[in-house]
């Protein structure tokens, strides 16, 4: 049995734990998957890539609005794979190669469980060795789920971990589930040629946003898919790459392709936490506390595979240097935070929000004011031609503090980050827009304006 001092499970955001600071101990990491994780390989990146390739695409297609003539010939697929993957798995594989060249770290390439305190049984393809650690950090992410009526099939379907890398584009592709991968994915298939259906259980795509993005984004969706709202799938027949889709209205969609996008479960079920003491929450999700500790010590957990936040990158990144601070010097800990994480809809249009929706403020009983400024309304609104962005923020009416804000339209994930800031440091709404230049005439003014749109129905709006 062969003992290190810390050993890292999981080589997604795992692997930004350890740097040269870590270089006094014997390090371990075990990677079941390519290092990078979900968000090199399967996730934030590779989604990106290709929403920036469709957003190029609808420009060109949009390009007469701006009396530029042009046409779209065609979106270069196999181009398309060979830029956005050759350069990832690249990145993976440069990333595993550096670790296994760090002489005080040993890389594990299998499926890592517990078998008992600070103990892991590792199985690879050779066999299966076992190893302890004084101290070891769970950063094994999660899974995609598919409802039983679509495994029962028995027919194919593709998830985020696939669909990216399909080699041709589907020509009818039917996405169950309405979130965010949803929305980001449809955009790229439908700009790539595919006829897009949405089957989504709820009354609205993107749910969980603010009312009046999700209703926006939903109503702009409608104009381009078939979105099958408060629906779900009963049954897949059929062959693959024929397949029919039933729906719980009786309604029968023909697709060649099926992506599941349902949501996705931690992979803390694979581990046997148990065996360690290590204890997990209803949804199986790890429970740590503010400084990621789990119930057993000398444990650590971030990421996807915990309780911690909602399940981002920005959040497992920071998690990470959090647990790195608190290996280094347990003396003085630091804590994890949630009160401001921002998140972003990197599809058409693009979303970024931070904080409370004016539904959750409401439900919280909140007395706030809402400011509101369309991209319409705003000169560089004007040079986009763009009718239907917006930013929304929420202020609570006495102390002018800023709980929330949704903005929707071109750039809205840059767009959120002054907000973010004004969040992070409490700055309240008055000082927020009066205080800075805001440079006129960028898209920062619609965010400026529905500050001072707010402010104008607060009783305290700040500093004078
Ligand atoms: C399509 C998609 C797009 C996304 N886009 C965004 C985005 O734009 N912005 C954003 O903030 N977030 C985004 N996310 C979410 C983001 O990818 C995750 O929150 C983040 O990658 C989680 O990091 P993690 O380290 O917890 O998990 P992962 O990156 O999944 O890493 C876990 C690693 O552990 C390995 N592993 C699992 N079990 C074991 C085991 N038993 N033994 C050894 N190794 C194991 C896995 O192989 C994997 O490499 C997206 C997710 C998806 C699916
Ligand atoms: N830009 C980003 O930050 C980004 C992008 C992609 C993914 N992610 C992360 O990945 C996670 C997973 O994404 P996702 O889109 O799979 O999940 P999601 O939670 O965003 O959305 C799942 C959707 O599926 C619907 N649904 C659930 N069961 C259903 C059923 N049986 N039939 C029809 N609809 C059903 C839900 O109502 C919900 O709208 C996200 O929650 C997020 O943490 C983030």
């Amino acid at each position: 049995m062969t003992h290190h001092d810390l050993v890292v499970v999981g080589a997604g955001s795992g692997n930004a734990v350890v740097d040269d600071r870590f270089a006094h101990l014997d390090v371990a990491i075990v990677a079941q998957g390519p290092f990078g994780g979900t968000c090199l390989n399967a996730g934030c990146i590779p989604s990106k890539m290709l929403a920036a390739t469709a957003d190029i695409a609808n420009t060109v297609q949009d390009s007469g609005r701006h009396n530029v003539p042009a046409q779209l010939e065609k979106i270069d697929w196999p181009g398309v794979q060979r830029r956005v993957f050759g350069r990832l798995d690249a990145q993976a594989r440069d990333a595993e190669q550096g670790r296994r060249e760090t002489p005080w770290m040993t890389v594990y390439r299998g499926h890592a469980h517990f078998t008992g305190d600070r103990e892991l049984q590792i199985t690879t393809d050779a066999g299966s060795e076992h190893i302890t650690a004084d101290r070891i950090v769970v950063a094994a992410g999660s899974r995609p789920t598919a409802p039983p009526a679509i495994t029962d099939s028995g027919l194919p379907y593709e998830t985020s971990d696939t669909v990216m890398r399909l080699d041709k584009v589907p020509r009818r592709l039917i996405v169950v589930g309405g979130g965010y991968i949803a929305a980001e994915l449809a955009h790229v298939f439908h700009t790539a040629g595919a006829e897009i259906t949405i089957v989504e259980q709820g009354e609205r795509l993107l749910t969980p946003q603010d009312e009046s993005v999700s209703r926006a984004f939903t109503d702009s969706a409608r104009a381009r898919w078939d979105l099958r709202l408060g629906r779900e799938v009963t049954g897949v027949h059929g062959t693959p790459g024929d397949l029919t889709v039933t729906l719980d209205d009786g309604t029968r969609l023909g697709a060649d392709t099926l992506l599941v996008a349902v949501g996705r479960r931690s992979n803390a079920d694979t581990l046997h936490i148990d065996k360690a003491g290590i204890a997990s929450d209803e949804q199986g999700l790890i429970t740590v506390d503010e400084q990621l500790r789990t119930s057993a010590p000398g444990v650590w957990a971030l990421g996807d595979v915990t309780d911690g936040g909602p399940a981002l990158k920005h959040v497992a990144n920071r998690q990470a240097e959090v647990i790195a601070h608190n290996l280094l010097h347990p003396d003085r800990p630091q804590e994890m935070s949630y009160r401001v994480v921002p998140a972003a809809v990197f599809a058409d249009p693009q979303i970024g929000q931070v904080g409370l929706t004016e539904q959750e403020a409401r439900e919280r009983g909140i007395d706030f004011v809402v400011g509101r400024r369309d991209y319409q309304d705003i000169a560089y609104g004007w040079a986009l031609e763009n009718t239907q962005g917006f930013c929304k923020i929420l202020v609570e009416r006495d102390t002018g503090t800023i709980i929330g804000a949704h903005v929707l339209g071109p750039q809205a994930a840059t767009l959120i980050q002054p907000l973010v800031l004004a969040m992070t440091w409490q700055l309240p709404a008055r000082e927020v827009a009066e205080r800075p230049l805001w440079p006129h005439p960028a898209l920062t003014e619609a965010v400026e304006n529905a500050l001072r749109e707010a402010i104008k129905d607060c009783v305290q709006g700040g500093a004078d």
